[in-house]
C-alpha cells in the first residue's frame, strides 16, 4: 500500500503561492484566525495553519475568545476583524458555541475575505461549479490530494462518509465537477459498510476515531482520511484504522501528515488570492 503524504502536495501548492507572490512589492498578505474556546481539533488546525503561513512567508494573527463570550460581544469583535484593512483573509474555526448565531456570522463575513467558504455567496458558487469564489479549504484539499497523485476521478465511484457543510457537502460538489459518481453516507445510512465497500475511492469525514477499518474498504481502493480526532492516549488519529489497511487499500492518507497538511496549504493559497483581489500591488 502506498501512503499518500500531504507534504508532497503542500510543496506543489507552495510553488503556486510563490508564483502568485512574484513581483509583490506591497505588504505581506495577512490571515486572521478566529477561535472561540479550546476544542482540540481547532487547536490542531490553528497550530498547523500558523506553521504553514510561516513556512510560506505569510503573516497570521490569532484572535482567541473565551467559550462563554456573548453573541453580541463576539459580533462586535468579528466586525472589527472583518472590516480591518490590515487583514486579507479570515479563518473562523467552527462549530461555534451554541450562544453565538453562526448563521449571522456566515452572512456578515466579507465574501472576499471568506477563505473557508462559509458565506452563502461562496457556497452557491461551489454548488454551481463556478470557481471564482472560495470553496471550503478541506474539501478542496481532498481534490488536490487526488489530482496531485494522478488518481482518476471521471466516472469513478466515490463514497463519502459525512455530509457537513465544511467537508461532505461541498466535497460532493467538487467531485461531481470532476465527473465522479458520488455516494454520500451519514448517520441514517443503511448498510454503511456495503456503501463504503462499493467505493473505488473512500473518503472518511465523520469525526469518529478509527471507525472504518479494512472491512469497509474495497480491494484496491484509494482511502482518504479527513478525520482529526484525539484517541484514548491523547494522540491525533483519523476516522480510518490505518494499520488495518495493508493488503486491502492500494493507497491511503495518514493522520496526521495527510489531508490536514494540504488543508493549511490551500488556506495559504486562498489567502494570497484574496490579497491579490483586494489590491493590485500584490
Ligand atoms: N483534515 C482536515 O483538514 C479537516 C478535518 N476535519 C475533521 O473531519 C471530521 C469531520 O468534521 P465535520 O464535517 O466538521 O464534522 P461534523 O460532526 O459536522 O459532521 C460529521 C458527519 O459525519 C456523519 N457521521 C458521524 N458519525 C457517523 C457514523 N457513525 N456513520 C455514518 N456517518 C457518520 C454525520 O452524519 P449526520 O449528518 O447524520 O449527523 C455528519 O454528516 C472531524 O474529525 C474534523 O475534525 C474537519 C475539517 C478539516
Ligand atoms: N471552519 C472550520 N474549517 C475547518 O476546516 C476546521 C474547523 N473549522 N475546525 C476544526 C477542524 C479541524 N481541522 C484541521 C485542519 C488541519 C489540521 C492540520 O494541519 N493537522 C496537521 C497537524 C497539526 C498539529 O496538530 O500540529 C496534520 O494533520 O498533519 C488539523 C485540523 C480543520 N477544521
Amino acid at each position: 500500500m502506498i501512503t499518500l503524504k500531504g507534504a508532497a502536495v503542500s510543496a506543489k501548492i507552495k510553488e503556486q503561492v510563490e508564483e502568485l507572490l512574484k513581483g509583490n512589492t506591497g505588504r505581506i498578505p495577512k490571515l486572521a484566525i478566529v477561535r472561540v474556546g479550546e476544542r482540540p481539533d481547532d487547536l490542531s488546525y490553528e497550530r498547523g495553519a500558523l506553521k504553514k503561513m510561516a513556512a510560506f512567508g505569510l503573516e497570521a494573527e490569532c484572535f482567541a475568545f473565551p467559550e462563554d463570550i456573548t453573541d453580541q460581544d463576539f459580533k462586535k469583535e468579528f466586525s472589527q476583524i472583518n472590516e480591518s484593512r490590515d487583514i486579507d483573509g479570515i479563518l473562523l474555526l467552527r462549530p461555534l458555541p451554541k450562544q453565538i448565531r453562526e448563521q449571522d456570522i456566515e452572512r456578515m463575513i466579507d465574501p472576499q475575505k471568506d477563505l473557508d467558504g462559509i458565506s452563502p455567496i461562496n457556497i452557491a458558487k461551489v454548488f454551481a461549479g463556478d470557481d471564482s469564489g472560495f470553496a471550503p479549504c478541506t474539501a478542496e484539499a481532498v481534490v488536490e490530494v487526488l489530482k496531485a497523485n494522478e488518481i482518476p476521478l471521471t466516472g469513478k465511484k466515490v463514497t463519502l462518509v459525512g455530509r457537513s457543510m465544511v467537508v461532505g457537502r461541498p466535497l460532493s460538489m467538487l467531485l461531481l465537477k470532476e465527473n465522479a459518481t458520488v455516494t454520500i453516507c451519514h448517520t441514517r445510512t443503511e448498510n454503511l459498510k456495503e456503501n463504503c465497500r462499493n467505493g473505488e475511492i473512500l473518503i472518511a469525514a465523520a469525526g469518529r476515531a478509527k471507525m472504518l477499518d479494512a472491512s469497509y474498504v474495497k480491494e484496491g481502493a484509494v482511502v482518504i482520511d479527513v478525520g482529526i480526532n484525539v484517541d484514548e492516549n491523547g494522540k491525533l488519529c483519523g476516522d480510518v484504522d490505518f494499520d488495518t489497511l495493508e493488503g486491502t487499500a492500494s493507497m491511503a492518507t495518514p493522520v496526521p501528515g495527510g489531508v490536514g497538511a494540504v488543508t493549511t496549504a490551500v488556506l495559504a493559497k486562498h489567502l494570497v488570492l484574496a490579497a491579490c483581489c483586494r489590491r493590485d500591488t500584490v
